[in-house]
């Protein structure tokens, strides 16, 4: 039976034709001399290995075959009706990069369009400007004084001679302009040359590209089709072709389209850490986009292919999230073995707060000991949940002589969180010897009794409902798998980790035993927007050398991406091992600059929001392509009646996944791990007068904390837009 590899091309064909080269193609890779396939070569064409097959009286597939060791392998290069079909496979040459040894299509030059760019859609052209604009004045362009690549130091030899990029794209690089016009050279070439173009467009050396790619070259063993095959094979080839194992993966392949490319065309750093073994916890870190996500879920599919029986449990932040991993887990691989429960074999995948509340259930009775160690109470009830307005009820009905900077719910519920829960205090005397490492006020002995007398009376008010907070939780559970000593994962992978608590982390620490594969972690701590900072060393999590950062963004535009990027301009961000967090993503899409627009009044921008979408909609988006994201519930529904009033279809989305035939409207915080084509940002900048008084009461630090969390939310937000952005502030 013959080996398909399929390249990106089907996306581009309407419902009809692909269903019809679906067909086409599984017969092909069942038996290639099926009658009325019509597979034949074409006289004088470029290459000899080039065929043609019949998909229906109008259209043709063109593909390479190949033969080597007694097997038959079809590079699928595209579909095109019958003229065009036999003009392309003509001209077409598949042939190993001599300097790279990467595969390559290439046409003979009296084709008009190459065969990379018949097969595309035209990427939009970028707009003179990088910066956003207010939609109203049209910015000035910036003529620099040489080409981009020429400024860089970059040669045409480096180009050619070392990394392989064809001569006519090494010059059309070289002349390029700017940023914008490398970006969209490289939009239109796909694989290993658009993310070379998109590298050296980011300033990347030679060097750090070669080792990016992992280009190995080979010597040519004599038997062309087999050099192909191994070429065909290497990491970075695999970013454009992909060999297809079975019948149920070509129809996901063909049928995904564009969206669907995460699950086949991986580039070779995602699949490094997809397949890689580590001696232990492994950090990857990456800005919003760059398919961190996407990592977390082939893993999870390697690991339970490599070990049926291993308990794999994928977790995150919210419930949302989770359902979100859940759903690409089960469109990467329909047969894989889903767990129910944790402990089972196969991938479970549960919210972080919802496991620790599996484990304390599951415990029974048996958790009072957990109980007893962590708030050194002797109670089992630990399975209501305590209202997150607890402090504030503590704060209003306890006396203190605290100033204000400490005696707020933004203080004392990080002061509970990062210094008492993780270290197991009990009492007084133990919180006054604690040390409070990273905390930003420092506390004298007497501020530690008055701050320990509120902690009292927040346990006091726990223990009465018979509740525990999700901090208290994730304690006890972690508390209650160290004491039996069972662990019920062997993996664990992690998302969003720059939201988790430490006794998230103390949980997760306990739900696998140390060793090889126990601990995988994605986080971007510009998205942090739920807690304070965290340092995973404290928690026993020794990542040691083993982080990594993924630097290309697949979802938003280089337009969109360098607005999202301003928005954290000069905030001091640090990751999860205390290091500073780098910037520098690079995007391959190209797209319009995103519109800045003020609104003076809450009715101006109600206005505003139903202008732009309804301008959408009206040029033909789908409704459910569309977000408008706003900071809060009131605003929510406001943005939703303000929509449905005007007869525009919208739809608020709370913890239920979002419909279809309307425009989401949900809070930036709901929208993480989310995207949309066109995307609305509401207020952004304005603070209520409610909030002006909280930040005025915190400490320096706690606001300084308060202030990157809310730019934060603004670069998740805006970074949720694929293709255009909207940003409405609130003057
Ligand atoms: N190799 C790839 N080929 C094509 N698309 C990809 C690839 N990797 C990721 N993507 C796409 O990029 C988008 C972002 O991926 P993903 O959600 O994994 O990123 P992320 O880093 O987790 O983002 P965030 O931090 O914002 O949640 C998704 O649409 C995903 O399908």
């Amino acid at each position: 039976m013959p080996t398909i590899i399929m390249t990106k091309w089907p996306v581009k064909l309407d419902g009809s034709t692909r269903g019809k080269a679906m067909a086409f193609l599984q017969k092909l890779s069942a038996d290639d001399t099926t009658p009325g396939l019509h597979v034949e070569p074409i006289q004088q064409s470029a290459d000899s290995r080039v065929r043609t097959g019949r998909v229906d009286q109008f259209w043709r597939a063109v593909m390479f075959r190949l033969d080597s060791d007694g097997e038959t392998h079809y590079v699928i290069h595209g579909v095109w009706p019958h003229d065009d079909a036999i003009d392309v496979a003509k001209r077409v040459r598949l042939k190993v990069n001599p300097i790279n040894g990467l595969p390559q299509i290439e046409a003979t030059p009296e084709l008009a369009a190459s065969p990379d760019s018949s097969n595309d859609e035209t990427p939009p052209s970028p707009e003179p400007d990088t910066k956003a604009t207010t939609g109203d004045e049209a910015p000035a362009a910036v003529v620099p004084d040489q080409p981009r690549l020429l400024a860089l130091g970059r040669t045409r030899e480096e180009l050619v001679k070392r990394l392989g990029v064809p001569e006519d794209v090494a010059d059309a690089a070289m002349a390029a302009a700017d940023d914008d016009a490398i970006l969209e050279l490289a939009g239109q070439h796909e694989g290993w040359l658009g993310i070379v173009l998109v590298d050296l467009a980011t300033g990347d050396s030679v060097q750090e590209i070669l080792e990016k790619l992992e280009i190995e070259v080979s010597e040519p063993t004599g038997n062309e089709d087999a050099d192909l095959i191994t070429s065909l094979r290497q990491p970075a080839a695999q970013t454009q072709f992909a060999f297809i194992d079975d019948q149920d993966e070509l129809r996901r392949v063909i049928e995904a389209g564009d969206f669907g490319a995460w699950r086949v065309f991986l580039h070779p750093e995602q699949r490094k850490y997809v397949r890689k073994t580590y001696g232990g916890p492994f950090r990857l870190s990456g800005g919003a986009g760059t398919g961190k996500t996407v990592v977390l879920v082939h893993r999870a599919r390697a690991l339970a292919r490599r070990d049926p029986a291993a308990r794999v449990l994928m977790t995150t932040f919210t419930t949302n999230l989770a359902d979100g991993m859940r759903d690409s887990l089960a469109q990467l691989d329909p047969a894989i073995r889903l767990a129910a429960q944790l402990g089972q074999p196969g991938v479970h995948v549960s919210g972080i707060d919802a496991i620790a509340a599996a484990v304390n259930r599951s415990a029974g009775i048996h958790i009072n000991e957990a109980v007893q160690t962590v708030l050194g109470e002797d109670r089992s009830a630990v399975n209501g949940r305590t209202p997150g307005d607890r402090w504030r009820a503590v704060l209003d009905t306890t006396s203190t002589d605290l100033p204000p900077e400490i005696a707020n719910e933004t203080f004392l519920s990080a002061e509970y969180a990062l210094i008492v829960l993780p270290h197991r205090i009990h009492t007084e005397a133990e919180y006054l010897r604690v040390r409070r490492p990273g905390r930003g006020v420092a506390l004298d002995r007497a501020k530690r009794v008055a701050v320990w007398a509120l902690v009292a009376a927040y346990r006091v008010q726990n223990r009465i409902s018979g509740t525990a907070d999700f901090g208290e939780a994730a304690a006890i559970a972690a508390a209650h798998l160290e004491l039996t000593g069972d662990a019920p994962a062997d993996h664990v992978l992690v998302d969003e980790g720059q939201d988790l608590s430490p006794a998230h982390w103390q949980l997760l620490r306990a739900l696998v035993a140390p060793g090889p594969d126990d601990l995988f972690i994605a986080e971007d701590s510009h998205q942090r927007i739920y807690g304070p900072r965290t340092v995973l060393g404290r928690y026993g999590i020794k990542i040691v050398g083993r982080s990594q950062r993924l630097t290309l963004n697949y979802r938003t535009t280089a337009q969109n991406l360098r607005y999202a990027m301003t928005v954290l301009e000069g905030g001091e961000y640090v990751d999860l091992e205390e290091g500073a967090e780098a910037t520098g993503y690079r995007s391959a899409r190209s797209g319009p600059v995103p519109v800045v627009r003020e609104a003076a009044t809450l009715g101006a921008e109600l206005d505003l929001v139903a202008k732009h979408t309804s301008a959408w909609i009206d040029a033909g988006a789908a409704p459910e392509t569309i977000a408008v994201l706003v900071q809060d519930q009131f605003q929510r529904d406001r943005v939703v009646s303000a929509l449905t009033e005007r007869s525009i279809p919208a739809r608020a989305v709370d913890r239920e996944r979002p419909g279809s035939d309307r425009i989401a409207v949900m809070t930036m915080h709901r929208a993480k791990g989310m995207e949309f084509s066109r995307v609305i940002l509401t207020d952004v900048g304005h603070q209520s007068a409610a909030e002006k008084t909280r930040l005025a009461a915190m400490d320096e630090t706690d606001r300084a904390d308060t202030g990157l969390r809310r730019r934060s939310l603004v670069y998740v937000a805006a970074t949720r837009a694929r293709d255009e952005l909207v940003v409405l502030q609130r003057t």
